[in-house]
């Protein structure tokens, strides 16, 4: 993003950079040469050179505009300034032309979410409204039905930016749009929506940067009919972070399952012969343990109930845990040098015990 240092003379209105705050504004006071002296509105006196200032648009609306593209001056200072004004008015979206952008809330926001602004977006001219995640879907849906051809929503940022949110709210919409009424039994929008409980399970994690970090890629495909109805839905992912299972820095978490079936309810802990994630060596390289407002025995039902709405069946649920049990278990197995050259044994009888367990929730001899 250039500036237009030529419009620059003393007195102008401008932004300067700050390694504090990014950028200040403040007022030309004197042009030497290519050397510039800004005296900020919070009463600094910063020298920058003439190409590293940017004129401010004074005539700016104090709340910000909804749609960057009506910015006098579209540089770095202008549409960080316009998305701090709206932000600080709650307003966490922003249109770039047809491009959204959100600023995380870091707060629950449920009035922007519910039911009657599904509504208002249904059917809205893109821009009529204020900018919102519904509005992206919605036109994604429309296209799709008038031009008979799929859509894709790209959603990208950095890692705690939101994006599994904004997954989760556009997954909300279309199934909102796309829906049956609700019948007897699961809809198919149901189990679209309850694969994200299942799959945050097993491949999110608290990181330093995020409480429910998605270590893992994914592509969510929903599927329509001719009458725009949702007929499936297909879920592929890539990569995930598999070195997390057995290596974890303090303070994030390994993934969040081994932290459920913990903290599963009494008979099933002793089925499994689990006990406080502290006495698994997987789970106490680091000394985080819990989440701030989780509970991880409530998680552990809910993505149970998430398992049963996606179809997966109680056998299959099983032995699914089995293998969650059994990688804590092999992860508490030491060794030891046996008598042979080049041969191990369990160093002790606990060793022995997590063997034996792990065998036996693997079914191996
Ligand atoms: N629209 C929103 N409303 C309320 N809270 C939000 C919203 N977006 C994000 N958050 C909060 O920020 C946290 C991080 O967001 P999220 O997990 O979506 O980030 P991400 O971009 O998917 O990160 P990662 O790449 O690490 O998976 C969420 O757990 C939630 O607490």
């Amino acid at each position: 993003m250039q500036g237009t240092p030529v419009n620059i003379i003393a007195g102008s209105h401008v932004w300067v950079e700050d390694p504090d705050e990014a950028w200040l504004d403040g007022q030309v006071s004197k042009i030497t040469g290519n050397d510039v002296e800004v005296t900020t509105t919070n009463g600094k006196q910063i020298t920058s050179k003439l190409s590293k200032i940017y004129p401010k648009d004074m005539e700016a609306p104090a709340g910000g505009v909804d749609d960057m593209t009506k910015l006098s001056y579209l540089h770095e200072p202008g549409v960080l300034q316009n998305l701090k004004s709206r932000y600080e008015l709650n307003e966490i979206y922003t249109y770039t032309g047809n491009i959204l952008i959100a600023i995380n809330p870091f707060q629950r926001l449920p009035h922007i979410y519910d039911a009657h602004m599904m509504q208002q977006y249904k059917g809205a001219p893109f821009g009529e409204l204020s900018p919102h995640v519904f509005a992206v879907a919605d036109v994604a849906y429309r296209a799709m039905i008038n031009e008979g051809k799929s859509n894709s929503i790209l959603v990208s940022g950095e890692s705690g930016a939101g994006k599994t949110e904004t997954t989760k709210m556009l997954m909300r919409y279309l199934a909102y749009l796309g829906g049956r009424a609700a019948t007897e039994g699961r809809t198919v929008e149901q189990q679209v929506l309850e694969s994200n409980p299942v799959l945050e399970a097993f491949g999110n994690a608290k990181t330093v940067r995020n409480n429910n970090s998605s270590r893992f890629g994914k592509f969510v495909e929903i599927q329509f009919d001719k009458n725009g109805r949702i007929s499936g839905a297909a879920i592929r992912t890539y990569l995930l972070e598999r070195s997390r299972v057995c290596q974890v820095n303090d303070p994030e978490r390994n993934y969040h399952c081994f932290y459920l079936l913990c903290a599963a309810p009494q008979e099933e802990v002793e089925k499994y012969k689990l006990g406080h994630p502290k006495t698994f060596h997987y789970l106490n390289q680091s000394k985080c343990y819990e989440l701030a407002d989780v509970s991880d025995a409530r998680e552990y039902l809910a993505t149970r109930r998430a398992m049963d709405i996606v179809g997966i069946s109680q056998k299959d649920q099983e032995a699914i845990f089995r293998v969650v049990a059994a990688i804590l278990h092999l992860g508490n197995i030491d060794f030891t040098k046996g008598k042979d050259a080049d041969s191990s044994v369990p160093k002790d009888d606990k060793s022995k015990f997590h063997m034996k367990m792990t065998a036996e929730l693997l079914m191996y001899d």
